[in-house]
């Protein structure tokens, strides 16, 4: 479906902000996952054609939409992360001009975003401006028009800022349907936004692809090495030095510190079941390039 190979953005003043990802995204969902500044959103608008890549290609089915974006938009649903909005517009006709700029002939659109808009659970606030909605609310107007067009590819950058823990639960039902005969790619910092959901997680760190794989099969490799262990405060720095810590929480004079160590770490660590935070906190505590040659884009996913 959508391949992108050997991506770099090197921004004006010389930041490299992505320094040669390849990923491939096909049917279901991607969790992108990385840290605050890591290259997600420079990387989703390459993906989405709203910028272009340094060096790198981007292909749908196989053909470069680098040069001639015009096939990818149309088949695109992307929620960028600033997501602009006329607050004058009420929800429906923001998304009825949205679905027209789109090439979505009026009928079919008068009918899609009634759909949409009760999907996102915004039914009974489709005729108020969009000047008076709340964050949560204007970031599921977002997702609604990331969807106007019945897109094949659905690319969402933090859609879930915002979203109260109903809305979250609506928003992921929402894109598991989706993402059965769809590739949706949603990027977030936060572990549990994608663990639910994303049949693959790809870590970003540093502007470079650290880890990729199936949650199951990441928390698997983690196995044995997550522990917990009960400190002193002023012993803290010296164990975040070592191992990547996952957690640390105040308990009462001491700190009780959840931490990855391929060993037990301190004589009275306890050994604690792994969980994908794991994985992406010790990915990204050391973050590497890939080992050996970038997966070929057929084979990426
Ligand atoms: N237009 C730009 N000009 C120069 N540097 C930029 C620009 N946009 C992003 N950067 C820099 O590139 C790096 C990656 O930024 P990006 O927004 O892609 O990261 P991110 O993983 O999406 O982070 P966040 O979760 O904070 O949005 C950061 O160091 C950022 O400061």
């Amino acid at each position: 479906m959508l391949d992108l190979v050997d991506i770099t953005k090197v921004y004006r003043g010389g930041h490299r902000a992505v320094g040669g990802i390849s990923l491939g995204l096909r049917p279901g969902v991607l969790g992108l996952l990385g840290p605050n500044g890591a290259g997600k959103s420079t990387l989703m608008r390459i993906a989405a054609t709203a910028a272009r890549p340094t060096t790198g290609r981007v292909l749908l089915d196989g053909a470069d939409v680098t040069a001639r974006p015009r096939p990818l938009r149309r088949t695109l649903g992307y929620l960028p992360q600033d997501f602009g909005f006329y607050p004058n517009l009420t929800a429906r006709e923001f998304l009825s001009y949205l679905a027209a700029a789109k090439g979505v002939g009026a009928r079919a659109a008068r009918v899609r975003i009634g759909e949409l808009l009760d999907l996102v659970g915004l039914g009974a606030a489709a005729d108020r401006r969009l000047g008076g909605f709340s964050g949560g609310m204007l970031r599921r107007v977002g997702i609604a028009q990331a969807l106007v067009n019945d897109p094949r590819v659905i690319i969402l950058d933090e859609p879930t800022a915002g979203l109260d823990p109903e809305e979250r639960a609506r928003l992921h039902a929402l894109l598991s349907d989706l993402a059965a005969e769809r590739a949706v790619v949603l990027s977030t910092h936060i572990v549990p936004d994608v663990e639910d959901i994303a049949a693959e997680v790809a870590v970003v760190a540093a502007g470079r692809l650290v880890l990729r794989g199936r949650p199951a099969d990441l928390v698997a490799d983690m196995a044995g090495r997550v522990w917990e262990a009960v400190v002193d405060p002023v012993a803290l720095p010296s164990i975040g030095g070592r191992f990547p810590v996952v957690r640390s929480v105040r308990d009462g004079e001491l700190v009780r510190v959840r931490l990855v160590a391929p060993e037990r770490p301190l004589s009275d660590a306890v050994p604690l079941q792994a969980g994908l935070e794991d994985v992406y906190r010790s990915a990204v505590a050391a973050p590497a390039p890939l080992p050996g040659p970038h997966p070929t884009p057929g084979a990426a996913r």
